[in-house]
This record gives C-alpha cells, structure tokens and sequence, in this order.
C-alpha cells in the first residue's frame, strides 16, 4: 500500500489521539485488495467513558462562547479540509473502495462545505421575541441539547461525521463519535482537523467500535442525542434505546427508493438520473432509486441506451483518475448483493446487463441491470446496497405513484418527465422526505436531507438540521404587577 493509512492511534478524545489496545482489534481492509491496510481497537469501557466525560465537561464553554466563535473555527476547519482534499480524498478510497476520482468531489468537500454552512450560521442561532398584551413578552433562547451521539455507516465516512458534527458544533453541542467499524480512519481526520482550527479539546470526539460500543454511548446518562446513519433494523434498536432515556433522535436510514421515467422524458437524462441513481459509489448510497419505474413506451429505448452508457464503465484501480466504478466495501457485502441477484434471476427478473464477480482480486461485482422486474419481487422490495438496477414498466401516472408509494421506505424519489405540473404533482404525491425532479442524488448542504416512513426521523442539511440540535426555551416577562386569585 503506497498511502501511510495506519492512524496515530485508535481513538480521538479531549484535542488527542488515545490508544487503548486492550479493545478488540479491528482490522481495515483495503477493498482493492482485499489486504489489511490498518488496525484500530474497540472502545473499551473505560475508553467510552473518557470520551463522555470529555464531551461533558466541554459542552458548557463550548456553548458559552459566542456563534461568532464557534462558527470562526467551523469555517477554518473547512478551509483545512479543503487544503488537504486530495489527503483526505485518498483516505476515504483506501477506507471504502470509491474511486478517487469519486471520492475527490463528493467527500470531503461535502464535509468541508457542512461545516463552512453551519459555521456560516451558528451566529444566526437565536430565539425571538413575541409581544402579550399589556406590555408583557416571551422571549425564546434556543439552546444546545448538551452531549451528542453520533453514529456513522461505511459508505460516506467523512461526510457522515461532517453531517453530523458540523450543526451539532455550531449549536454549542459538543460530540462523541462513533464511525462504522468497516471505515474507521476518515473520522479521526476531521477530529484532528476540528482540534486545529480551534475547536477546545472535548468539543468532538471519536471512539472505535462494533454496534457494542455505539449501543453503550446511547444509554449513558451524559447523553442529549443520538444521531444515527445506518440500516432501518439498527435504526430501530437506536431509536428504542433512545426512547428509555427520552433522548432525542435524528434517523438516517436505509431506502428502496422510486425512480418514474415518463414516455415524454429526455432520455439522455433519465438514463443519467438512473446511473447516478444506481450506481455512483458503486451503488452503496442510501438514496439511491434502486426501483427505475419506466412508462411503457420508453422502456425498449430506455434499456437500450442504459446499456449502450454502461459500456462507459471503467472498473478498476480507485487511485486512478480514470476509474469510475470501484469495488465494494467488503467482502461480505459483496457476497450479501450477489445472493440478491442469485434471487432475482430465481424469481424471473431478465437479465440485461452485468450480475457476475469479475474473475479478479478486490470486491468487485459488475453494475447489474434487471427488467420485468414485478412489484412483488424481493428486487423490488428489498435495500440491496450494491450496484443492482431494478427496472419496472408502468402505464398511467395513478398508478406509478401508487407503486412508487408502495413501500415501507420513505428516503428518496424522482421524476424524470418534460410535463412540468405533472413533475410537481408527482413531487407532491411522492412519500418521501427528498424528492427530485429531472435528477436524482444530489445532496447539497443546503437542501434538507432525509427521509419518512421507516427511512428516518429529521433532517440533515439545510437550516432544517437546527431544530435538531436544539432545545427552546420560552422565558414569560411579566411588565406589570402580579395578578392572584386571594
Ligand atoms: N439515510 C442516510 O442518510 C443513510 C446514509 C448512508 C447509509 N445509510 C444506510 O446505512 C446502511 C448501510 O450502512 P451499515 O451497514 O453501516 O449500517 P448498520 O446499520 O449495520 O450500521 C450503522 C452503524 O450503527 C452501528 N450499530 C450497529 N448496531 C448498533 C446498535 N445496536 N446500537 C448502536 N449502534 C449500532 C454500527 O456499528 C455502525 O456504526 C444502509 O441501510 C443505508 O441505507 C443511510
Ligand atoms: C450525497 N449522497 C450521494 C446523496 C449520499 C448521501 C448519503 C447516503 O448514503
């Protein structure tokens, strides 16, 4: 492995790396080689302790000090990751597999401009002022809710513990991190950065572990808030444990979400959205729009062009700028995908591209295409997390909205059509948290981000993730003398 990706030590806590070797050893696997490429060890628990204890004792300077302040060290922090994108970029290929050429302009630049937003607006962080009869008035503060959990997924490892620590921070939260144990490195970089560009020590913390370590953060009595990325069966078992203590949540979780191509669409884009849609991070995004519903008068030409652009793909090495399709995280998700492929030729799904592991070393499966792909199939029902396209044929607008509707999931959902009121009447009826119109995918800082039904509670981004961080406390100033019964 050319790139040092061995970390100073497994944990950051209180403005230092920490080691702790009497954890559970946690090897790194660089999915291009299938070789280890670092070790980390689990929290013990008396390393998760530490790391509270310093998230407690640095919440209330933290949240002291003026917007102005902590949002000065926010940006700066942006500015560092900006610096050292291309350091930061290659980390996060050698900890998931993601093409640099991916990983360049999606990660931490996403991280970097989370933390330039929210930074951006921790001054903007205030209550209001609401007049009563008689002179009397309510002023609100909003304030931090204290200690906060994050718990991240593998497959955007810096960008989740931006997403999540950048409004926390800005807030006057102060936050103890817990990153997948699949992508430990990229996190204990934005420690290391956030402690650089000013953030007191304690302020965020980052601790190793397997689901153990994350369960044994969320119950402990210093805690406010849990904000979990992961799979809705984890979502579920967080959110539970969050409820005994009544800590708030924010959920981002897993999806099985629609894409509805309509016969008057620009082909060309609906061909992209469903690219983008399927396959960028080979597939392992929570958005993506694994059910491409395509109006029957289009699908002959929709699939033909599909494949035509699939032969674009460049699978291969993620360090060079060419590739554009990498391996998959992990051994085991590889082998978890094929088995849903082995599924879906069983139950009849046509085959029109891919489906094979490709005779080499790395976790490589080639994007796969299905079609005649029927609601019932687990295709269709199913979150994969791989590069799998399910690709179903619909007739009337009523009825691909009540199909694309027909889910538990509730993360995503697009419409590709040139029919601008049917796009919003469509971007209405969709039971989505985030809707696209002539794309799908994009995420930027400054759009809400997440999802309802089982996908998720609250929002990421956009001034939206405030109300999450936050508590409001309504203060009554009484302007006039005391009124009382006796
Ligand atoms: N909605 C989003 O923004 C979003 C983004 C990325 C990934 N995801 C979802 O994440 C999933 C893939 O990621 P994954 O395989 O890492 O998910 P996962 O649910 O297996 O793990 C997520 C995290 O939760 C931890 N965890 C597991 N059990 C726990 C427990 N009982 N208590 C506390 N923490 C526990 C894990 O260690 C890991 O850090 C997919 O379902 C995907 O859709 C959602
Ligand atoms: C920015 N993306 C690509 C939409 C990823 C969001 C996080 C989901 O996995």
């Amino acid at each position: 492995m050319p790139y040092d990706t061995q970390p100073t030590a497994s944990h950051f806590i209180a403005g230092e790396y920490v080691e702790d070797t009497a954890g559970d050893p946690i090897d790194v696997v660089y999915p291009y080689t299938g070789k280890v490429i670092a070790r980390v060890h689990a929290a013990t628990p008396a390393i998760a302790d530490r790391a509270l204890q310093a998230a407690s004792d640095a919440q209330a300077a933290w949240a002291a000090m003026t917007g102005t302040e902590r949002g000065r060290i926010l940006r700066r922090a942006a500015d560092i990751m900006r610096e050292r994108n291309h350091d930061l970029s290659v980390l996060e290929s050698c900890d998931t597999g993601k093409p640099l050429s991916e990983t360049t302009v999606a990660d931490a630049t996403s991280g970097a401009d989370a933390l330039e937003y929210f930074g951006g607006m921790a001054a903007t962080i205030t209550g209001e002022h609401i007049p009563l009869a008689g002179g009397d008035f309510v002023y609100t503060r909003r304030e931090p809710l204290g200690v906060c959990v994050g718990i991240g997924a593998w497959n955007y490892p810096t960008q989740i513990a931006c997403w999540k620590g950048a409004p926390a921070l800005a807030c006057g939260n102060t936050m103890v991190f817990k990153p997948s144990e699949t992508t430990p490195l990229c996190a204990l970089k934005v420690a290391e950065i956030l402690t650089e560009a000013g953030a007191p020590p304690g302020v965020y913390n980052v601790v190793q572990g397997m689901g153990a370590v994350g369960a044994s953060l969320i119950t402990d009595p210093r805690v406010a808030k849990v904000s979990l990325t992961g799979s809705v069966p984890t979502g579920q078992k967080v959110y539970a444990a969050a409820a005994e203590g009544l800590r708030n949540v924010t959920m981002e979780l897993g999806g099985k979400s629609p894409q509805v191509v309509f016969d008057d669409a620009d082909l060309e884009d609906a061909v992209s959205g469903a690219i983008l849609g399927n396959f960028y991070s080979t597939g392992q995004v929570c958005s993506n729009g694994t059910r491409v519903f395509v109006q029957r008068g289009l699908v002959d030409a929709f699939l033909t062009r599909l494949t035509e652009r699939l032969a674009d793909v460049v699978m291969g090495d993620p360090m060079d700028m060419a590739t554009n399709f990498g391996p998959m995280v992990s051994a085991r998700q590889r082998d978890l995908v094929e088995a849903c492929i082995a599924k879906g030729k069983a139950a009849g799904a046509r085959l029109v591209h891919g489906g094979n592991r490709p005779d080499r070393e790395g976790f490589f499966l080639e994007p796969t295409v299905f079609a005649d792909v029927t609601d019932d199939m687990a295709l269709a029902t199913d979150e994969i997390f791989g590069p799998v396209m399910s690709v179903l044929t619909f007739d009337t607008e009523e009825e691909a909205l009540r199909r694309a509707n027909a889910t538990p999931y509730g993360l995503a959902a697009s419409v590709f059509t040139k029919d601008l009121t049917r796009a919003h009447r469509m971007a209405a009826g969709f039971e989505a948290g985030t809707c696209y119109i002539n794309t799908h995918n994009l995420a930027p800082v400054e759009a809400p981000f997440g999802g309802s039904k089982m996908s998720g509670v609250g929002r990421e981004n956009s001034k939206a993730a405030i109300e999450f961080y936050t508590q409001i406390k309504g203060i009554y100033v009484a302007m006039n003398p005391v009124e009382a019964p006796f």
